[in-house]
């Protein structure tokens, strides 16, 4: 300032110093301390983490590399594959005529359960618009119940009303249906797509559970290729199978069914066998990121499941167009997955605050102010966006990332608000639980994470319609959390774990364990049962995306039904990674 400014008078009150000098330096350098694990000694570390002593990974450097079909190989499979197709086009068009409709529902059926609807996307609208077209909800073309599901799981919501029909004027089921297999096993499958408050449906379900369930311990009755089928429908419903993991069982049944078409079998096998390639690559390119990590190094104390993951992201969307997504959402499941061991199975409250605070800042900026040990992570989530954000600038959609960030850290938020109830030792009531845990459950962030890059059919709209959380991704939610509560709580509580919703029930009414447990079940078969009239009800939301969430269930199913499969590995996931990864398709 010039002389002439300095004239100015300032109302300068000559306040004190500050008295304390630089000790708390000190201090805060203690702070700092406690931080960085790996640098205190064992003294120092009087801090009890909640360590869960999961079991390493089981899959080794298998995954690293994988044998490769020669290209002219390549080359001769894709053209008889589209010969193939050709032939199956042909059959579509002979049966439009009227007395085929039976036949071409038939034929829409076989080619959805041996996992190559995508190749025929449009033929089987096409086929299904035109049936509904012709008959409405008046269907007479026989196969009532093959009808009812084909059409509500396209999204068209036929009535109910139709399954009278199975029924005598005093309104009990006919008798004359509990002997035919086929008719039992199709209405069977059928009550799986009801929506809440179909009575006929729910009996039709108790009534041909019941039947099937003799013909299972009655094998006398019919040949073994339909007993299988009756055990498998009985553990798990079409409804609920994986498609990749159902065309597995189905083509060997529908090969041994005299009647079966030999182009579309042939077509079938050659088509898993294609994807699978592209599948092993992709897993192979997932496997190689992923070493760089040294997970059982850096992060001992979490699960390392990047195999498991893949296999989450590959039952989410198996077909080829989603191959970028499916990358970023096995990614983004394997980096979740030490992210929710970093919070509930081993960082300390004060370290997770950090971490909480930084994610909600999103800088490279945060990284000296985290745990040493939380860096490597951080930047995994970081780098998470960076890489695709490389991807999809390319189509000009990089601003959906911002969406995926917002979904991120609302996840965050609610794995925070858990480690504060743990290290309060509070258990919240089921309704303050559920506002948390349906977010910490991870699956609307991840239904977020899998619709990044899946190409025009996903706009802003999508994004916002998903992230103010509406009933059908709700829904996926609550069945999440329940069925992995189930079977996740008790190994939970042995250590310091915040409470599950299995323990905050027991507390708040006073029920017993095996009692809640019974009350989950019956919420996740409505959460189903909400899924599938959302799936009807939502016209505006595109069926790719509604198919997201319902196969996001579906993992679930494999997951975590019995058992938490996810964490403990045992031969039945096993033996479907190996079918769906590894061995090839028998010819
Ligand atoms: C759905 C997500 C996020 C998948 C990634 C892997 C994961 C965290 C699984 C659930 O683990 P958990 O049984 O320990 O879950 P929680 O800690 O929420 O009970
Ligand atoms: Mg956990």
């Amino acid at each position: 300032m010039s002389a002439e400014q300095e004239k100015i008078i300032r109302p300068m009150a000559n306040f004190p110093p500050s008295i304390w000098g630089d000790q708390f330096l000190v201090i805060s350098i203690n702070i700092h301390i406690i931080c960085i694990p790996y640098t205190m000694s064992a003294e120092q570390e009087k801090i009890i983490r909640p360590i869960a002593n999961f079991p390493p990974c089981i899959w080794g450097d298998q995954f690293l590399v994988y044998d490769q079909m020669k290209q002219e190989e390549k080359n001769a499979t894709e053209q008889v594959v589209e010969e193939l197709k050709h032939e199956v086009r042909k059959t579509f068009a002979n049966l439009y005529v009227e007395a085929e409709h039976a036949n071409l529902l038939k034929l829409v059926d076989s080619i959805q359960r041996l996992g190559i609807g995508y190749y025929f996307e449009e033929e089987i609208d096409k086929a299904l618009q035109h049936v509904y077209d012709a008959y409405g909800d008046k269907w007479n073309g026989g196969c009532i119940s093959l009808w009812f599901r084909l059409m509500r799981q396209k999204g068209f919501f036929v009535s109910c009303d139709i399954m009278n029909n199975y029924k005598d004027n005093d309104g009990a089921f006919k008798e004359k249906f509990a002997n035919d297999v086929e008719e039992m096993l199709n209405l069977y499958e059928a009550t799986f797509l009801r929506v809440p408050g179909e009575v006929i449906l729910e009996d039709a379900l108790t009534f041909t559970r019941a039947r099937l369930d003799n013909m299972a311990k009655d094998p006398e009755c019919f040949n073994n290729m339909f007993s299988t089928e009756i055990q498998r429908a009985l553990k798990q419903p079409i409804r609920k199978r994986l498609p990749r993991l159902e065309a597995i069982h189905y083509i060997p049944f529908y090969q041994q069914q005299a009647s079966h078409n030999k182009s579309l079998l042939k077509l079938a096998k050659l088509g898993f066998e294609l994807l699978q390639l592209l599948h092993k690559k992709e897993l192979s390119q997932l496997s190689k990121w992923w070493k760089a990590f040294d997970v059982p190094k850096n992060y001992p104390y979490a699960r390392n499941r990047l195999v498991e993951c893949y296999f989450w992201a590959q039952g989410v969307y198996f077909e080829p167009e989603y191959s970028q997504s499916r990358i970023f959402l096995a990614k983004t499941l394997a980096v979740a997955t030490i992210l929710d061991d970093t919070y509930d199975a081993y960082g300390i409250y004060e370290e997770l605050m950090i971490l909480t605070e930084a994610i909600e800042r999103w800088s490279t900026e945060c990284l000296d102010m985290l745990p040493e040990y939380m860096k490597q992570v951080y930047q995994m989530v970081l780098d998470l966006d960076n890489d695709m954000e490389e991807f999809m600038s390319k189509n000009g959609k990089a601003h959906h990332l911002i969406y995926w960030k917002e979904a991120m850290k609302e996840y965050i938020g609610s794995y925070m608000a858990e480690a504060k109830w743990r290290k309060e030792g509070y258990t919240p009531t089921p309704e303050e639980h559920t506002s948390v845990a349906l977010i910490s459950c991870g699956y609307k962030f991840l239904l977020i994470t899998s619709l990044v890059g899946m190409g025009d059919i996903i706009t802003d709209e999508s994004f916002k319609w998903a992230l103010a959380f509406p009933p059908l991704v709700k829904a996926s939610c609550t069945l999440c959390r329940f069925q992995d509560d189930i079977v996740t709580h008790k190994e939970e509580q042995e250590r310091n774990h915040v409470a599950s919703s299995v323990e905050c029930y027991v507390k708040e009414f006073d029920f017993s364990e095996e009692h809640v447990i019974d009350l989950f079940i019956k919420k996740v078969e409505s959460a189903w049962a909400d899924m599938n009239l959302e799936s009807l009800v939502c016209k505006d939301v595109p069926m790719p995306l509604i198919m997201r969430v319902i196969n996001f269930a579906r993992v679930i199913e494999v997951l975590y039904k019995y058992q938490d499969n996810f964490t403990h590995v045992k031969e039945e996931l096993q033996y479907h990674v190996k079918s769906l990864l590894i061995d090839s398709m028998s010819k």
